[in-house]
């Protein structure tokens, strides 16, 4: 068959990779259910477009297995007659409405159209209520869709997910799940097949007439006239920008008003704000203890930045995604250990990239990185560890660092698991332009002690605390027989002195001690 053969011969082992197991996957949902039970979601786009060709050749090939023969397939084994959906929707661009027409024309198609007579059309026709609908009519038990792990509600979908809770129950079958966009673009090449035409004139993704532009990554200024081009959407370099075109969801909060994509510039209460996540199941378990919160609580305090929280979360993408949510806007930045690697516990970076609503993308230069430093076998089929929040991450890069921080706006994700790592990496950190870790102001702190009862000295540090309101004062003691540690911190040293000569000359002389704490 032209398509199989035609990934075969090509030189991009990659690429061949990624077509066996798509079409692996396929061949699996077809032994597993029954055709007339299978549906093939297709829309005219490019991710639907490279599935239809792939659901041909994984047609051809179960066929010529179930058939248990060597004789030629006839033609007709090359196409494909799935039943179809398509939900059509005013607002498509008409050059998509007729490639899927078109299309489905060509390849003998069992087309069910999921559109509804004029007056229901613009009200009703959701993919919900349209499923619902379908299954009511003939039993379906799965569907094909285009579904790349980069789209929003990808995350958490394998090859094959039952639909959502709330969804009608189906199977949704993904095999391209892993492909990136290069992968998809070096599908639809080699295997010279035809493709919407929008995306010859830059656009990149496809949504509705509304909220579609070309990408503008792709954009030429065409002299003399100056009327804007653009190239077509294989020449986009950089597959995580593949959306670039589309109306973005994300609308940064007013509260993260101070940062300018993640740049920290005006810092609140004086000192810049960090948060620190840590993301461990056995540290909640109590197996493992946290040992690098309070060395990073020391470096940033050291630079003169306050640390607003420490937090521990469950390796769960919710668990992450609500703290890095809460964090990301009222910090200037935000540090997340742990829950990063290929195990299906490290699920860090895709609740990043649902805290921010954006996608787990495939990203090609972070795969270099990994293969580079574990080899091949070690990553497996899917390269999990290089889905990386789409079109919000920056590598950072770093000669003593042998792979690359990932940074997501203003979440910074750590790798280290010991001291020793984190101070390399907290060293490379500082010395990276593009991490705001600006050195403020250090703080200077003082510490007194004291046998006074904490009842005792209760009111007076409150009336002091509201006259100092730039010094911190709090009061700890190593256990309830010994004495107390009472602490200034603040920037202003004078201030700080002042504030603990007026708590000493409260009380009768000899009441407080000047203390150390290393
Ligand atoms: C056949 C089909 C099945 C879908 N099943 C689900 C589902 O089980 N759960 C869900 O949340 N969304 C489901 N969706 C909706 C998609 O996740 C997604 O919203 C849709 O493809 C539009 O993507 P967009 O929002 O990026 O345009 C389904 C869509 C289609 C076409
Ligand atoms: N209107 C629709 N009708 C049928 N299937 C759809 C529709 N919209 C989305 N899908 C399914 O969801 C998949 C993912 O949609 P998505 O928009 O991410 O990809 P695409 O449209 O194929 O390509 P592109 O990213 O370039 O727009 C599609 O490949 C298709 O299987
Ligand atoms: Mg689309």
């Amino acid at each position: 068959m032209e398509i199989d053969r035609a990934v075969r011969e090509s030189v991009d082992r990659r690429l061949q990779t990624k077509y066996q197991n798509a079409v692996y996957v396929i061949q699996r949902a077809f032994s597993l259910y029954e055709f007339e039970q299978v549906a093939f979601s297709f829309n005219g786009g490019k991710d639907s477009t490279v599935l239809l060709h792939l659901l041909r050749a994984g047609y051809y090939l179960h066929q010529g297995k179930s058939e248990c023969s060597n004789q030629h397939l006839s033609d007709n084994a090359l196409k494909c007659p799935i039943r179809t959906i398509y939900f059509e929707s005013p607002c498509a661009f008409p050059e998509i409405n007729s490639f899927t027409y078109e299309t489905a024309r060509d390849f003998d198609f069992f087309l069910v159209l999921l559109s509804y007579d004029l007056q229901l059309e613009t009200i009703h026709s959701d993919f919900k209520s349209g499923l619902e609908a379908l299954l009511k009519k003939k039993p379906t038990k799965a569907i094909f869709l285009g579904t790349r792990i980069g789209d929003p509600n990808a995350v958490g979908q394998e090859q094959f997910s039952p639909s959502s809770i709330g969804w009608p129950p189906f199977m949704r079958v993904n095999p391209i799940l892993d492909w990136s966009y290069r992968d998809v673009w070096a599908f639809l090449l080699t295997s010279k097949v035809k493709y919407c035409s929008l995306y010859d004139q830059g656009y990149t993704s496809i949504g509705s007439i509304y909220d579609t532009v070309p990408n503008a990554l792709l954009s030429v200024a065409d002299s003399p006239s100056m009327k804007e081009n653009f190239k077509p959407a294989y020449m986009l370099a950089d597959g995580r920008l593949e959306r670039a075109g589309r109306n973005k969801k994300l609308v940064l909060k007013d509260d993260n008003a101070s940062l300018n994509n993640g740049v920290a510039s005006i810092p609140l209460n004086g000192s810049f704000r960090a948060s620190i996540i840590i993301v461990g199941d056995e540290i909640l378990f109590g197996i493992t203890e946290d040992m690098l919160s309070g060395t990073l609580c020391k470096k940033l305090h050291g630079i003169g930045w306050q640390t607003t929280r420490v937090a521990v979360v469950q390796n769960e993408i919710d668990s992450v995604a609500e703290e890095v949510e809460g964090r990301k806007a009222t910090n200037d930045m935000v540090f997340l250990f742990g829950g990063f690697g290929p195990m299906n516990s490290d699920v860090s970076l895709a609740g990043v990239a649902k805290a921010f609503g954006v996608r787990l993308a495939p990203d090609e230069e972070f795969e270099e990185y990994l293969r580079h430093l574990i080899g091949q076998h070690c990553i497996g089929d899917r390269n999990e560890m290089a889905l990386l929040p789409e079109g919000i991450t920056e590598l950072l890069h770093h000669k003593k660092l042998p792979l690359p921080l990932i940074k997501c706006q203003n979440v910074v994700i750590l790798s280290a698991t010991n001291i020793c790592e984190l101070e390399t990496q907290w060293e490379c950190l500082l010395e990276l332009p593009s991490v705001p870790l600006v050195q403020s102001t250090p703080f200077t702190s003082k510490y007194l002690s004291t046998t006074l009862s904490d009842v005792e000295i209760a009111q007076t540090i409150s009336k002091l605390c509201l006259e100092f309101s730039d010094i911190y004062m709090g009061c700890h003691r190593k256990s309830r027989v010994t004495p107390s540690i009472i602490s200034f911190v603040g920037k202003d040293k004078s201030r700080l002195e002042l504030a603990a000569q007026r708590l000493s000359s409260s009380f009768p002389d000899g009441s407080f001690y000047e203390h150390r704490c290393d």
